[in-house]
């Protein structure tokens, strides 16, 4: 008989990292399956961004593994690493778009100028055509906007091009960092919906971190908080505003008073919450 036991796209043991006497990753697990969305909650300061770079291998932990498709990424080579680096698409918080290049080519970058062997010999003209197909299925007329340069676009829009950017070379893991953040919540609902329908589409699996818990239960299947370091909860997305676990719904509910204390230089009297 044989059983047939699935390697989670990403899996992370035991992972720490410090800076000096501020630790700020504490013992993280945690499974990615394959094809699926994993949010990320946690206030600011709870190692959010610390934890999704390590992911990207761009900083190395203390100690604890990061495995995707079952291989440590801190065991690989650099070219490997890059290789690995590559099979994966970002969304930018600010969308960290190339001020000095026009839109299409913001869109077509990783075709132009990546590593990937199979994309070294795309030419200009190839790229374009694929960044505008892309921009299309972002919702952006790439007749009107392809042309135009970052500066030019509204925030919204720039936020479906640093989409259009990740998803151009079909990765197989892509990274939203605060996807709804500076948006408005009606913008913000057309992104995360635009999110799900690409990640769905390409089959990939995503990494989302957010404040957001509307964003966080649109895109998300998975969701998990990170409190001072520590993966405190885990579980379904959708089941984030209903957790019993007294930090997640202080969190997810907005409430001032309960286990998690934030410093206020003044005293806030009256309203409850
Ligand atoms: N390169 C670094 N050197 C030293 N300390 C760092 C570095 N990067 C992050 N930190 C510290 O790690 C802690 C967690 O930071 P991180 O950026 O991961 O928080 P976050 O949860 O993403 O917060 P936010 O939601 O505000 O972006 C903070 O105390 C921060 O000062």
């Amino acid at each position: 008989m044989t059983s047939s036991v699935t390697v989670p796209k990403i899996r992370i043991r035991n992972l720490s990292k410090s800076f000096g006497n501020n630790q700020v990753l504490r013992n993280i697990n945690m499974d990615v399956p394959e094809g699926t969305s994993f949010v990320i909650i946690g206030g600011s300061g709870s190692g959010k961004s610390v934890l999704l770079r390590c992911i990207l291998g761009l900083m190395v932990p203390d100690s604890g593994s990061i495995e995707i498709d079952g291989k440590n990424i801190f065991d690989l080579s650099h070219s490997q690493r890059d290789e690995k680096l590559e099979q994966m698409g970002m969304l930018f918080q600010n969308a960290a778009l190339f001020d000095s290049l026009p839109i299409w080519e913001n869109v077509a970058f990783a075709l132009l100028y990546g590593h990937r062997k199979k994309h070294k010999t795309i030419t200009r003209l190839e790229a374009h055509e694929k960044a505008f197909r892309v921009l299309e299925l972002v919702g952006l007329d790439p007749e009107r906007v392809g042309d135009l340069y970052p500066d030019e676009l509204s925030g919204g829009m720039q936020k479906r091009v640093g989409l259009a950017r990740a998803i151009v070379s079909k990765p197989e893991i892509i990274f939203f960092d605060e996807p709804t953040t500076g948006l408005d919540p009606i913008m913000g609902a057309v992104i995360d919906g635009l999110i799900k329908a690409c990640v769905d589409k390409l089959g990939s699996t995503a990494i989302a971190i957010t404040h957001d818990m509307a964003s966080a239960q649109r895109i998300g299947d998975q969701a998990a908080m990170l409190y001072q370091g520590e993966l405190i909860w885990q579980g379904q997305a959708d089941k984030l505003l209903e957790a019993d676990n007294p930090y997640v719904h202080q969190f997810t509910h907005g409430l001032r008073h309960g286990p998690i204390k934030v410093e206020t230089k003044i005293e806030i009297k009256g309203q409850g919450g």
